[in-house]
């Protein structure tokens, strides 16, 4: 029998690299999408088309625990979340039901059962952190609705693993990237401004902050370190991080130079889109990543910007060759 994993937000930039990966492994996988008519596409042209799609209302607990009896899962993995960086304070009512309450209906529904969970938590928690780097010790100072939900979630999981013996992991995710990531996020944003601009289709980027520095993965690295988590003897929290940061300057001079550009001719500073300022810098200590599970990043920063300047060229050609831009 092959082993069965419930991805919930299985179509999204994280959900669809594991799915890639477990079913490259032998796995069923089945999926959860909150956008169930575009999700089926969007799986196959990441190549998970042999993922299963269903349905659930994550509001219910007990249509969550419905779905679990349904296909008795081995492994359960929760990227379902609001997500858009600039969004983090929006909806805090919906982001604390999606991003927090929901962890606690999965939680529920898999207590006394050999079902391994892991979560996607966020650096976004460390909030206005005080000391950098951070790691599976550092203190919580969530900024956002976003980032306290996912200490809710955080915490639940750490009680479920001590209170009921669940197989629980929390992944401690700091920003990760890819050829996948929407244009809300300020890669992508900078990356398909590079293809643009080369083409000839705009002359102009503006962002919100070039001193803004974060610590950039790429999501297939990520992915790997959740399900090496679940394969472990005991459960348990872990950041999972480069250990490196690099400025949205950086980014920029990177992403523009691939295309042979110079970004200081394009790129323009809003203050307006300027979000308040970090506490300490973000930046991960995956040591407990690196030696526990045996996980190293694979793709560097450098290689993942001009790969995802590289697909948003491919994509922009195909579409201009099909008319589709002016
Ligand atoms: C770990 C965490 O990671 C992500 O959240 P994020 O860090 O907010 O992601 P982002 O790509 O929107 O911002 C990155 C940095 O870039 C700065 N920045 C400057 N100028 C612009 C700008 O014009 N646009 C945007 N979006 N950012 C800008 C911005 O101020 C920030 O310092 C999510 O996955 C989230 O779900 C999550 O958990």
């Amino acid at each position: 029998m092959p082993r069965t994993a419930l991805i919930f937000g299985i179509a999204g930039q994280d959900g669809s690299y594991l799915a890639e990966l477990l079913l490259g492994e032998g796995y069923r996988v089945v999926g959860t999408s909150r956008d169930p008519s575009s999700a089926r596409a969007r799986l196959g042209a990441s190549g998970c088309g042999a993922a299963e799609l269903t349905d659930v209302d994550l509001h219910s607990t007990a249509a969550i625990a419905a779905l679990v009896d349904r296909f008795c899962p081995d492994e359960i993995y929760n990227f379902a979340a609001f997500s858009t960086g600039s969004g983090m304070h929006d909806r805090p009512v919906e982001i604390a039901e999606i991003n927090g309450v929901l962890v606690a209906r999965v939680l529920d529904a898999i207590r006394g059962a050999p079902t391994r969970f892991c979560q996607a938590s966020s650096s976004e928690m460390f909030g206005i952190a005080r000391t950098s780097p951070q790691d599976e010790h550092t203190t919580f100072t969530p900024r956002s609705p976003y980032g306290a939900a996912k200490l809710l979630a955080h915490q639940l999981i750490g009680m479920a693993r001590q209170r009921d013996r669940t197989f629980a992991c929390s992944a401690i995710l700091f920003n990760h990237e890819s050829e996948r990531r929407p244009a809300a996020f300020v890669t992508r944003k900078i990356t398909r401004a590079a293809a643009a601009i080369a083409v000839g289709a705009t002359d102009e980027l503006v962002l919100g902050d070039l001193e803004a520095r974060r610590d950039w993965s790429h999501a297939a690295d990520i992915v790997r370190a959740m399900a090496l988590m679940l394969r472990a003897d005991q459960p348990d929290d872990y950041v999972v991080a480069s250990g490196e940061t690099h400025s949205v300057a950086e980014l920029c001079e990177i992403a523009f130079a691939h295309v042979g550009l110079d970004w200081n001719r394009h790129v323009r500073v809003d203050p307006a889109l300027r979000r308040s300022p970090d506490g300490a810098q973000l930046m991960g200590d995956a040591r407990r990543a690196r030696t526990r599970l045996g996980w190293a990043p694979r793709i560097g920063f450098q290689t993942m910007i001009k790969n995802m300047v590289d697909a948003d060229l491919l994509a922009l050609r195909a579409g201009i060759q099909e008319g589709k831009m002016a």
